[in-house]
């Protein structure tokens, strides 16, 4: 298989009927680690994941990842805040994408089952999705976009309106796929979550990423007195 970093966006600039949601950004993504996209209300946290995952469009600069873009695409996976579900079983949600490539329903359901240990839903296998409580959801979500082994994933808030034991369990599962090889890219409203999972951070402010850098660094001495202030939980727009 064909390398797939570095990711490098050059001027690239996502607009909904005319107002700039994100950018211009320019970002070379390298192929390790987990970078965590943190910044203000509206500062472009969800517009930016979506443009680089190719779901917002791009209407000026350029997103080129290392292979061809059909293939970068097929490489991809994204965890939404409000995970849609299909009114199915847990094993048929997590075999879902399987079937949609040609796996057979008997494969496809022993992948799920071996996917749905790795995040904690064994029990829940038989049960309809639409019965699973936020946390349980939220696992299931994660389950089915790591099953076909992405290599990126993107997440958006994965974790907003999870309790602390659901989330320390989307943390431990974030944290074995980053482990697995699958490069994480997510936003976070919750800077403990961030300092726990993340090694790289990018700051967005006004649309932009006004920071980006080392986490252990960028907790510790952020360069800016913008990224500081937000840091130091004051109102930063
Ligand atoms: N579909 C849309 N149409 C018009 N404007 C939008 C749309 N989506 C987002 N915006 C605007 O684009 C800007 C960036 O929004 P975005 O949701 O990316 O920010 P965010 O950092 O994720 O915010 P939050 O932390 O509140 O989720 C905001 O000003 C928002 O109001």
């Amino acid at each position: 298989m064909s390398e797939l970093f570095p990711m490098i966006a050059q001027s690239a600039i996502s607009r909904r009927r005319g107002k700039v949601l994100i950018g211009p950004v320019d970002l070379t993504l390298e192929g390790h680690g987990i970078t965590i996209v943190i910044g203000p209300n509206g500062a472009g946290k969800t517009s930016l994941l979506r443009m680089l995952h190719g779901i917002a469009r791009l209407n000026e600069g350029s997103i080129v990842w290392a292979c061809d873009q059909e293939e970068a695409r097929q490489r991809q996976a994204f965890v939404f805040q409000s995970p849609v579900m299909l009114r199915r079983s847990v094993r048929d949600n997590l075999a879902y994408p399987l079937r949609l490539i040609g796996e057979t329903r008997a494969e496809a359901g022993k992948l799920a089952e071996g996917m749905a240990e790795k995040v904690g839903l064994t029990y829940a296998l038989s049960r309809p999705a639409t019965v699973l409580s936020g946390g349980e959801r939220q696992k299931l979500a994660l389950g089915r976009a790591l099953i076909r082994s992405p290599d990126v994933l993107f997440l958006d808030e994965p974790c907003a309106s999870l309790d602390g034991p659901a989330m320390r369990d989307v943390e431990t599962i974030l944290k074995n796929a980053a482990n697995d090889g699958t490069r994480l890219i997510m936003s976070t409203h919750d800077m403990g979550q961030a300092r726990r999972l993340a090694t790289e951070v990018l700051f967005l402010l006004g649309g932009k990423i006004h920071e980006q850098g080392d986490a252990a660094q960028f907790f510790e001495q952020p360069k800016t007195a913008m990224a500081n202030a937000f840091l130091n939980g004051d109102i930063v727009e």
